[in-house]
């Protein structure tokens, strides 16, 4: 999979994820109104309007980025029926070409990672039959439990050819909480970086590993270090956009051949409807004004490349 996203990467020349994050409210008032005509202020209502607000995004998108990184938590609050629009969004892009990196941030004791990595990477044996669940392409993953929380992802991942992107620096303000703290003079994150490069060292693709790394966009100077310890680890970076993150705090988590990292804008692309940049396109053309935004967001980081 590190290999396909890298070659789309490539081909588009686009280091672009767009972040399918649907808050209700970020849902045009026409696509909320037909969803809830036809199943109700419900769960199910909810979940059919962010179902139609993804897929018309994807179709806007589709041609222009490798990837998109759906967010499960989003879904996740409509219960049952949210799970399901997850599910029915990662077929739908990857029916449309996409690699899907399911943002899951998952992790536990071995067992119970066992569980995650088969249900979002991998499959289940259900009497004679292996089936799929979530199927994504790939998983972010916390690998504050340690080693034995991340190895069910390794093996899985070996098995199916997928991949996992580990939580290292995180884009938020208070994540130097933890992940700043120092470990014999060295702070926390670094030593993360050091096993993300250890985990992913046999279990290459052709230029980069399989374990990837998330590195916030935020956190420009902590990128470079990064970029260093982890050689071989593709870097996902959240926190451009919304968050505050330039194009110029993308530099250094790029190599030199502009390979190495891709860049996930959630809200600054699904929201673009909202944003008075993109107001000419109107709520009912709310896909529109995300191809426009994907567009700007790819040749603002070519800019620096
Ligand atoms: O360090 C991290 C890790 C993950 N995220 C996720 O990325 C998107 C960012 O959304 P924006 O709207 O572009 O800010 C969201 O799904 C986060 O959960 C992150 O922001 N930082």
């Amino acid at each position: 999979m590190i290999d396909r996203l890298v070659n789309r990467i490539k081909k588009l020349q686009a280091p672009v994820v767009v972040g399918l994050d649907p808050m209700l409210s970020y849902v045009p008032e026409q696509v909320q109104k037909k969803a809830f005509q036809e199943y109700g202020e419900t769960l199910e209502g909810a979940a059919e309007a962010v179902w139609q607000f993804n897929k018309a995004i994807v179709d806007a998108t589709c041609d222009l980025i490798p990837g998109v990184k759906p967010q499960a938590a989003m879904y996740e609050q409509f219960g049952v029926p949210g799970m399901a629009a997850f599910e029915k969004t990662v077929s739908y892009c990857q029916s449309k070409g996409l690699l899907v990196i399911g943002d899951i941030k998952r992790g536990d004791i071995g067992s119970t990672s066992a569980a995650y990595a088969a249900g979002h990477l991998g499959s289940v044996q259900v009497g004679s039959r292996s089936l799929e669940g979530f199927h994504e392409d790939f998983a972010t993953v916390n690998p504050y439990l340690g080693s034995d929380g991340i190895e069910p992802f390794l093996q899985v991942c070996r098995e199916h050819k997928k991949g996992i992107f580990v939580l290292v620096k995180t884009s938020n303000p208070s994540s130097g909480e933890f992940q700043d703290q120092l470990v014999d003079g060295r702070p926390l994150y670094e030593l993360v970086g050091e096993k993300v490069a250890s985990w992913g060292e046999s279990f290459c693709g052709e230029e980069y590993s399989y374990v990837g790394a998330v590195v916030g966009a935020t956190y420009p100077e902590m990128g470079r270090v990064l970029r260093k310890i982890m050689p071989k680890a593709y870097i996902l970076v959240p926190g451009y956009g919304a968050q505050g993150g330039t194009a110029e705090d993308l530099k250094p988590f790029f190599n030199k051949d502009g390979l190495g990292a891709v860049v996930n804008s959630s809200r600054g692309i699904i929201c673009a409807w909202k944003n008075e940049k993109y107001q000419k396109f109107g709520p009912e053309n709310y896909a529109d004004a995300s191809r426009q935004a994907v567009l700007d967001m790819i040749g603002d980081i070519r800019s620096i490349l």
